[in-house]
Formats: structure tokens, sequence, C-alpha cells
């Protein structure tokens, strides 16, 4: 049975991408076959005859099948600003969802589904629709990227409220060091322990190639 996980984190720039290559390579090492997707993304340039970003491109090079560009990011923009912004005419949840069932079910073997957000949890996907009424419908459970910064306490609790109120599932939360010179790194994340009503996933040092281990099976 497929596991579906939504990647968002605590803002834009947080290591989103970054955690989620290393899962995708973590898991597939610890014998889960895992994908990445980031059905929409704003930031690209033209490579091969079509819009390709930078995220969908380190989430291929980690994939362990290859499929076409627009498998993984079917609703790519150029502008690097908010996606709703940067479409001409931005994708419904219905589309999006639709899409990404469509590329799963070219993939028989897929254990887990690593489907990451663009920016915070409430980023708008239209009008009327954000990224966060993505998640029930596609069916997947949420990992909360915390960008261990200052100010990421305040963002975390935020964001975890938005994701509860929706009734939505975390499996957990990754503390990821963006910032390596973060003072009281040990004190900020055993507040955050205390204070996240999910388990602490795992931690990604700065630069880390890959995690050293995940306190839960995914
Ligand atoms: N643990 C880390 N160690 C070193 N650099 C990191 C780490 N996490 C993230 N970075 C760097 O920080 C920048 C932002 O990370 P990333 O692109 O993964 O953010 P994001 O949350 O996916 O952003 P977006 O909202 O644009 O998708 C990148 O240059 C990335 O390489
Ligand atoms: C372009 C950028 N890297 C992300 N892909 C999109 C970030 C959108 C943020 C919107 C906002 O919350 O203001
Ligand atoms: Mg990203």
């Amino acid at each position: 049975m497929l596991r579906r996980y939504f990647i968002t984190g605590t803002d834009t720039e947080v290591g989103k991408t970054f955690v989620t290559t290393r899962l995708i390579k973590y898991l597939n090492q610890h014998g889960t076959v895992a994908m990445g997707f980031k059905p929409i993304a704003a930031g690209a340039e033209w490579i091969d005859q079509q819009w390709q970003n930078d995220d969908a491109r380190a989430i291929m090079a980690v994939n362990p099948v290859q499929q076409e560009y627009a498998s993984i990011n079917p609703f790519c923009f150029e502008q690097p600003i908010a996606p709703h912004l940067a479409a001409e005419r931005p994708p419904s949840v219905i589309e999006v969802v639709e899409t990404v069932n469509r590329s799963l079910a070219q993939q028989q073997d897929i254990q887990v589904a690593l489907i990451e957000g663009a920016g915070g949890f409430l980023v708008p996907l239209n009008e009327s629709e954000s990224f966060a009424d993505l998640i029930k419908p596609l069916n997947a459970k949420v990992i909360l990227v915390v960008g261990m910064r200052l100010g990421c306490i305040s963002h975390a609790l935020l964001t975890f409220e938005a994701i509860q109120s929706r009734g939505l599932d975390v499996v957990g939360w990754v503390a990821n060091q963006i910032d390596p010179m973060m003072s009281c790194y040990a004190e900020n994340l055993a507040t955050l322990e205390r204070l996240l009503a999910a388990p602490l996933l795992g931690e990604l040092k700065h630069n880390a190639e890959t995690f050293e281990q995940l306190t839960q099976s995914l």
C-alpha cells in the first residue's frame, strides 16, 4: 500500500527540498522504495523545451526511478514568486491531485511518495484554495520541516496549529539545521520537542548528505 507524505515547512527556504532529497536517499538505502514529487513550482529555467525548476530537478536526481520531468513537476511557472501570482492560470486542487495520482499510477513499485509543497503551509494555490487544501484529497500525512534558526519556534507552533485545525495527521517534524551558528541550538530543539505534539522524525545537520536515523518508519 502506497504511503503518501506532504512535506511542508515553517517558511520558504527552510530546507523542504534539502530534507526531501535526504529522506528519499535514506528510505531507499533502508529498503523502502521512495520517490519525490514537486507538483507546483515557481522559479524555473528553460531546459529541453520546457520550464524546469531546481527543486524538481534535485528531487529527480535522487529518485530511484526516472519519469519524465512533467510527471514529477506538472505545474511549473517561470517567476520565483508566490505560485498563484506566477501562474497565468493557477491550477485547482482537483487538477493537481488528479495529476499527482496519474504520476503515481505509472509506478507500481513505489512504497512511499514524498510530495513537496512550496513556501510555507498556507501559501495560496489559486484565488480560493491553498496548498494546505491539497493534503486531504492527496490522502497524505504531513511532515513538517522546521528550519532551525532564530524565529523558528513561533513559526513552527503557528504552522502546527494550522495543520491540526484542519484535522490533518502529522507523522512527525524534522529539525533542519539551516543555520550552523544558531545560538542555543540544543535548547531550541528541546523547546520544540516539548511544545510540538508530534514526534521529532529526525535531525538533519548542516550540509548533511543523509539522515543518521529516523525515529519513525515512514
Ligand atoms: N541542512 C542544511 N544544510 C545546509 N544547507 C541547507 C540545509 N537545509 C537547507 N539548506 C540550503 O538552504 C537553501 C534553502 O533550502 P531549500 O531549497 O531546501 O528550501 P525550501 O524550503 O525547499 O524552499 P522552497 O519554499 O523554495 O521550496 C538551499 O540553498 C539549501 O541548500
Ligand atoms: C519562489 C519560492 N522559492 C517558493 N517556491 C514560493 C514561495 C511562496 C511564498 C509565498 C508567501 O507566503 O508569501
Ligand atoms: Mg523547495
